[in-house]
């Protein structure tokens, strides 16, 4: 099932609703204490602990948590930010049987707690509260962030202040923007999400691992889905994303392009089409599934022409690459409605200029705008519909990073959107897929090895 992500204020609302219900709000802070002594005892044992505090509802989770771990027998001792502030918090603290050190003077243990701010961190840390928790931290063998890292901005995942990387992130209720954007989501080796009873309502979900079906019995390769790539003059990334689509489950990969390689793989027929209209003459197939165009593209006279017979073809689009290129300069206005755009970080800048607020609601203002499915590329891959749903990867590789693999993920995209139909989902199955074949690949592979990878990532989830 995929795990909801709520921002801080749909926590807050979902926690009021909760509260309205009957639960105590210190019942919560109870839960959500208990969930995290919890995974720090299973993780961390017997270790000397030391717990920090801040000021809010986090530093009472904080006091919840070190009055479990001592009754287990953990030696732990407790540095607080000041005095407690909320009325959970102070009914948390009272119930701490043990001395409270001042957060400056605490000195290191083996095991370190960060409940000094979550969900209510306001603005940056002072330098010497980010120095302090930094030295602590990197003292610590097992460090845990307590929903959040103290200094991570919750609905961005921006970095308010410099933040230390913890060994495991404890969300509480629900995911956060910040557990799966960057740079936050980078600051936590291990993400774990507790339940403490809050029902968690969202159309905003960490990209789960899709379920995969093999074709009917009944498949041939037309129902099974015909993807066209149209490329330009240059073969290599029309090829790569065409090679890709072949091996991400459609029926049969047509590439039509201007260049006269006819090397790479057999199965994939290529169309020799040197002018836009003889694009559109092999754009007539009524049995076109789905057409990808942009990889190899090219940006001249020649390329914008292409790309206006694909706009105008009437058949179920993938953009990408100098197919949005293009777009950035003659405008969004142009689109068919429901095509799935891919574009990386530059890309996405030029199509719809600086738009405000964290990645996820970028790429939802930009779906709702180009009533397009977005995948917003990048560390953190966001895909966005024009309903208003959105999935957040956070399980791509950095190696991702090297040349073609946009093309690959581009050409698995059109594949599953030729399999299933609907946009938004088969983007999210793309972006899975492509990230498995990533962590199979390895290290320091190339786009073409990812291409290998794909057929085992789609056994995988069969
Ligand atoms: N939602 C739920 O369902 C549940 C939530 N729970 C827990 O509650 C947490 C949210 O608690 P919260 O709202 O009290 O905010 P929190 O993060 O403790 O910080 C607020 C305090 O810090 C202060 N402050 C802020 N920035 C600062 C800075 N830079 N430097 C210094 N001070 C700064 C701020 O002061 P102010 O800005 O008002 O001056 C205020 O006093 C949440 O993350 C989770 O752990 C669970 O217990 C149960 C279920
Ligand atoms: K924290």
């Amino acid at each position: 099932m995929a795990t909801p992500v709520l921002t801080a204020a749909g926590m807050r609302a979902a926690e009021q609703a909760v509260i309205a219900s009957g639960v105590p709000e210190y019942e919560l802070m109870e839960r959500a204490g208990a969930a995290a002594a919890e995974i720090i005892w299973r993780a961390g044992g017997l270790r000397d602990t030391l717990v920090l505090c801040g000021p809010g509802n986090n530093g009472g989770d904080g006091f919840v948590i070190a009055r479990l771990l001592r009754a287990r027998g953990v030696p732990v001792r407790v540095a607080a930010l000041g005095d407690s502030r909320t009325s959970s918090a102070i009914q948390a603290r009272a119930a701490w049987a043990g001395p409270v050190e001042a957060f400056n003077d605490a000195e290191p243990a083996a095991q370190l707690v960060d409940a000094l701010f979550g969900t209510g961190l306001a603005r940056e840390l002072d330098d010497g509260i980010a120095a302090q928790l930094h030295d602590l931290v990197s003292m610590a063998s097992h460090s845990y962030a307590i929903d959040l890292p103290s200094g991570v901005e919750t609905d961005s995942g921006a970095l308010l202040s410099p933040v230390p990387h913890f060994g495991m992130g404890i969300a509480l209720g629900a995911l956060k923007p910040a557990h799966l954007l960057f740079p936050a989501a980078d600051r936590m080796t291990r993400l774990v999400c507790a339940d403490i009873g809050i029902a968690a309502n969202s159309s905003i979900c960490r990209l789960a691992p899709p379920s995969v079906y093999a074709p009917g019995t009944e498949a041939h390769k037309y129902s099974r889905g015909l993807v066209a790539v149209v490329g330009g003059e240059m073969a290599g990334a029309s090829l790569l994303a065409s090679h890709a689509a072949a091996r991400s489950g459609a029926g049969m990969v047509r590439r039509i392009a201007a260049d006269a390689y006819i090397g790479g793989p057999d199965a994939i027929v290529t169309d020799f089409a040197k002018t836009a209209t003889e694009v559109e003459h092999s754009l007539q197939d009524k049995r076109l599934a789905v057409v990808l165009v942009g990889p190899g593209l090219g940006r001249n006279k020649d390329a914008q022409a292409r790309l206006d017979v694909v706009l105008k073809s009437g058949h179920p689009l993938v953009l990408d690459a100098d197919a949005l290129n293009i777009l950035g300069e003659i405008g969004i206005a142009h689109l068919p409605q429901q095509a799935i755009l891919t574009p990386h970080e530059a890309e996405f800048t030029r199509l719809f200029g600086q738009l405000p607020g964290s990645k996820i609601d970028r790429a939802l203002d930009a779906a709702r705008r180009s009533r397009c499915v977005v995948v917003y590329k990048g560390a953190g891959t966001v895909i966005a519909a024009p309903d208003g749903r959105a999935a957040v990867a956070s399980h791509g590789s950095s190696w991702l990073s090297t040349a073609g693999t946009g093309d690959v993920l581009a050409g698995i995209v059109a594949s599953r959107l030729a399999v299933m139909r609907d946009g938004f989902q088969a983007a999210c199955e793309a972006v899975w897929l492509h990230g498995e074949a990533a962590r199979r690949a390895g290290a320091a592979f190339i786009a073409d090895d990812l291409i290998e990878r794909l057929p085992e990532a789609i056994a995988s989830r069969l």
